[in-house]
């Protein structure tokens, strides 16, 4: 295996007290977490209270000042150990990035601290039942009013961290004949009046993620709400297409750290499980296949590892990320599926974590801007547009 140069000695003993803090905090509960529907809200304080949460904020808000490697080792970790009702890695590196580049120092002051506690959960609310993909579609309206507060109206569905979510980024039109144009940004915190969750989506994966619906009628709201200010009204689409490449790596980064322990507790199976008198990995099928999907895993880990480096020097473009996020995930699917099938029937068991890695990985490839978005976004990048 090629050795990684990613990462320094300070990442890696970062590696091993965020593990200590997943065999402690997470491992006794996540079976019981899936089985509920949600992590419990103490998970969260915990990973305040410990440092864990937006770690890359500057100090002055509550963050340690910390390097994006930091939280790529934490997202490797998460998914290396299958623990995917943690939502921290979209509170802390997407959330709580929006509001650090984009608000106002007042909204920066206000909410980023409580981010990087626990105090506050964080979620970010662009899909709609009838726009996903084609985000300029969506419905949500913040009109302005006369007395200078917006009214917001609308609903957003599959809402990541939605249930435990106390402040939203939420993407609406406050120009709806503008297109894209016409987009804005809002922060929007539970309790406000006409803000309601709906329910916790049943899904065939990631059962542990309080994903939701969340619901805006006649939502009142003064110009503090929008982010970065009335300066930035209309400007919401320009902020969402700035953040894709870092918030694309991310999906990529966790799918090969799962499909890599996939392989792992593969191979692993397989020297112990005993058929027709000798072990299943003595076959030439399953040493080759595991081989194969090692080799990939490999070659893309190199991929991603480099994207990270552009990444730390601000130049991941959103065609290489959307190319890392699209064969990452095609390729963590293909591995699940491959070591469920070396499982046999055990890995068509809920109990085995192949089963649940199998089930967890099928929404890489939907979320985040779906796969086929992704070879859109490529191919143009080529100079080929279908119009
Ligand atoms: C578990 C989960 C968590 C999520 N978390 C969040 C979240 O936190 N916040 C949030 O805002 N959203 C979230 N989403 C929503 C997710 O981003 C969307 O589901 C995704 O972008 C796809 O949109 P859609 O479901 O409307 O599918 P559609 O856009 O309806 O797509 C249907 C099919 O059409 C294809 N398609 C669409 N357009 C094109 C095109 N131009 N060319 C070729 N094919 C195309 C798609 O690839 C797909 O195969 C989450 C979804 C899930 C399942």
């Amino acid at each position: 295996m090629i050795e990684r140069t990613l990462f320094s000695a300070d990442h890696e003993a970062f590696r091993d007290s965020f593990r200590r803090f997943m065999d402690k905090e997470i491992a006794p509960h996540h079976d019981a977490w899936e089985e509920q529907g949600y992590v419990d809200r103490a998970v969260w304080d915990k990973a305040g209270e410990n440092g864990f949460l937006c770690m890359t904020l500057p100090e002055a808000y509550g963050g340690s000042d910390a390097d994006k490697l930091y939280s790529v080792v934490q997202m490797e970790e998460l998914s290396r150990a299958g623990f995917t009702g943690i939502g921290y890695g979209l509170h802390s590196e997407i959330v709580a990035p929006y509001i650090l580049h984009y608000g106002t120092e007042a909204q920066k002051q206000k909410y980023l601290p409580k981010l990087a506690s626990g105090e506050m959960v964080g979620a970010i609310a662009m899909s709609e039942p009838a726009a996903g993909s084609d985000l300029q579609g969506v419905k949500t309206t913040a009109m302005l009013q006369a007395d200078g507060t917006y009214l917001i109206n609308g609903s957003k569905t599959f809402i990541t961290n939605g249930w435990h979510a106390d402040l939203v980024i939420l993407v609406a039109k406050t120009d709806p004949a503008a297109g894209a144009k016409g987009t804005s940004l809002f922060l929007i915190e539970r309790g406000m009046p006409g803000f309601e969750k709906g329910k916790r989506l049943k899904k065939l994966g990631l059962k542990a993620q309080d994903t939701s619906e969340l619901f805006f009628d006649n939502v009142k709201v003064s110009a503090d709400q929008l982010l970065g200010g009335t300066a930035m009204q209309g400007k919401g689409f320009i902020c969402l297409m700035e953040q894709l490449p870092w918030e694309r790596l991310q999906i990529a980064i966790g799918g090969i750290a799962a499909a890599q322990a996939a392989i792992d507790w593969t191979v692993q199976y397989v020297k112990d499980r005993k058929v027709f008198g000798q072990a299943v990995g003595n076959y030439q099928n399953t040493r080759y296949t595991l081989a194969e999907l090692q080799t990939e895993v490999q070659v893309a880990r190199v991929f991603v590892d480099k994207c990270s480096e552009l990444l730390l020097q601000d130049k991941l473009d959103t065609a290489t990320a959307s190319m890392a996020k699209y064969w990452c995930t095609d390729l963590q699917c293909k591995v699940m599926d491959e070591c469920v099938q070396l499982h046999g029937g055990y890995g068509y068991m809920w109990e085995y974590p192949i089963t649940r890695a199998y089930a967890d990985a099928r929404v890489q490839r939907i979320y985040g801007g779906t796969n086929e978005i992704m070879k859109e976004v490529i191919s143009r990048s080529m100079g080929l547009s279908g119009r």
